[in-house]
């Protein structure tokens, strides 16, 4: 505790342990991207499942080098060549085709010159018996082992387990996702604003546009006025979901409802306040199975807050192994004042390869947000970073 706040640290541990498990299905695979697989993933084929040619040409003995062959027949993928190969005889193959029985390489049909049935090598030939031929088996076997439970499911890995014999994968499912903005002062974005005292609602397509780069089923309802009813009604319509995430209301003032909304549709709070800035009047609360989040209202607050919170929550719902920003560590262009007892989240910019402050650090100043490359994190009660000393950031720009 620090000042009646909790530490970060501790909130994210605090909110991540409110994750029930939540019980495995079944997707088509095109349906699975970004999701984890909820049992190992076991072959139920051998790929290959006989010897294929690699290229396009013909399948000989390796004893019969360096020919000439009398051509007996056909193997294209997907239609073997039923015969077997004799002394002196050849099939047309290509890439794909099972090899035909006795046959053990392939010569690839720019090393040879066909007349009709003739067959005659006019290049090197194959370097070896078994030459250009995908043994049975050789990517991997029936029964083999190709996953484990937890791992993040990918074009690659889809692809892998095609091949493998499944269409279907087990899989932890999507989380889904409320977003409700509150506030009466709010418009939704590119519409016309009544009057001064209106803004236009930049967080809840901020939320839904950082949720994107995670799979998850998101709702985003109508703008929610300051109205305590509205406000519980509409948590209560989203109970099914598994986190409500709320921007506004969170603060002490007379219009700040989050918490009394809550509990007028028998939610309850877990904690509510973190040692940090900006996103001091972070809540974290329950309505029968949904975990809800409440967010500051300031924009910069919103986004600090969903980023070292939020998706965090929702990257243990998906079981993925690692949940926190990377935290990395770079030299101090300029001097970060000493800190007081809010751990800080300092909007910085690369500059010759050291991170200063961008001027505008208030919580609400969208457009040094926008120019930050990173957060610089400092430490509650840190004294002040000198230019050359070492500072903690997380980047927010890929590459930064
Ligand atoms: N007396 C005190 N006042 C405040 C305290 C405090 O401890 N004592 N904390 C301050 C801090 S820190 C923050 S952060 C804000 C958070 O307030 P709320 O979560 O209650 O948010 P609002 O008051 O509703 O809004 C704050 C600010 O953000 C704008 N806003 C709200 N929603 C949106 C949205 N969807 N898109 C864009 N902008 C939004 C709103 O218009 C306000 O300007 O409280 C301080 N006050
Ligand atoms: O700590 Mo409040 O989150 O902006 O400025």
């Amino acid at each position: 505790m620090a000042g009646g706040l909790i530490a970060l640290d501790e909130a994210r541990d605090r909110l991540l342990a409110l994750a029930d498990p939540r019980p495995a299905i079944s997707l088509p695979l095109v349906e699975t991207t970004g999701l984890t697989l909820a049992e190992p993933l076991v072959s139920l084929r051998s790929q290959p499942a006989a010897d294929l040619s690699a290229m396009d040409g013909y399948a000989v003995r390796g004893a019969d080098l360096p020919g000439p062959w009398r051509v007996i027949g056909e193997s294209a993928a997907g239609r073997p060549f039923a015969g077997a190969i004799g002394p002196g005889e050849a099939a047309r193959i290509s890439t794909g085709a099972t090899v035909p029985a006795g046959a053990d390489c392939v010569v690839v049909q720019e090393d040879v010159a066909r007349d009709g049935e003739r067959l005659t090598l006019t290049g090197d030939g194959p370097a070896a018996p078994g030459a250009h031929i995908r043994r049975a088996g050789h990517d991997f076997a029936h029964g083999a082992l190709l996953a484990e439970a937890g791992a993040v499911i990918d074009a690659r890995l889809i692809a892998l387990a095609a091949m493998a014999g499944h269409g279907n994968l087990r899989v932890l499912p999507r989380p889904r996702i409320a977003i409700l903005s509150t506030g009466d002062e709010l418009v939704p974005p590119g519409e016309a604003l009544p009057s001064p005292a209106h803004i236009p609602a930049s967080n809840g397509v901020m939320l839904a546009s950082l949720l994107s780069a995670l799979p998850c089923d998101l709702a985003v309802p109508p703008l929610l006025p300051d109205d305590r009813a509205t406000i519980a009604a509409a948590l209560d319509a989203h109970r099914q979901a598994d986190v409500i995430v709320t921007t506004g209301g969170a603060s002490v003032g007379d219009h700040d409802l989050i918490q009394p909304a809550l509990a007028d549709c028998g939610g309850t709070v877990d904690f509510w306040r973190i040692a940090m800035r900006p996103g001091k009047p972070v809540m974290v609360g329950r309505l029968g199975e949904a975990i809800v989040l409440g967010l500051p209202g300031n924009p910069v607050s919103a986004y600090v807050t969903a980023t070292l919170l939020l998706l965090p929550l929702v990257r243990r719902m998906l079981g993925y192994p690692s949940l926190a920003p990377i935290i990395s560590q770079a030299i101090a262009g300029e001097t970060f004042p000493a800190n007081g007892l809010r751990q800080d989240f300092v909007r910085a910019r690369w500059q010759d390869g050291r991170l200063v402050r961008l001027g505008n650090q208030d919580s609400g100043a969208l457009l040094a947000l926008h120019q930050a490359d990173a957060l610089v994190v400092r430490p509650i009660s840190a004294s002040a970073a000198e230019p050359g000393d070492p500072v903690d950031y997380i980047a927010l720009r890929q590459g930064s």
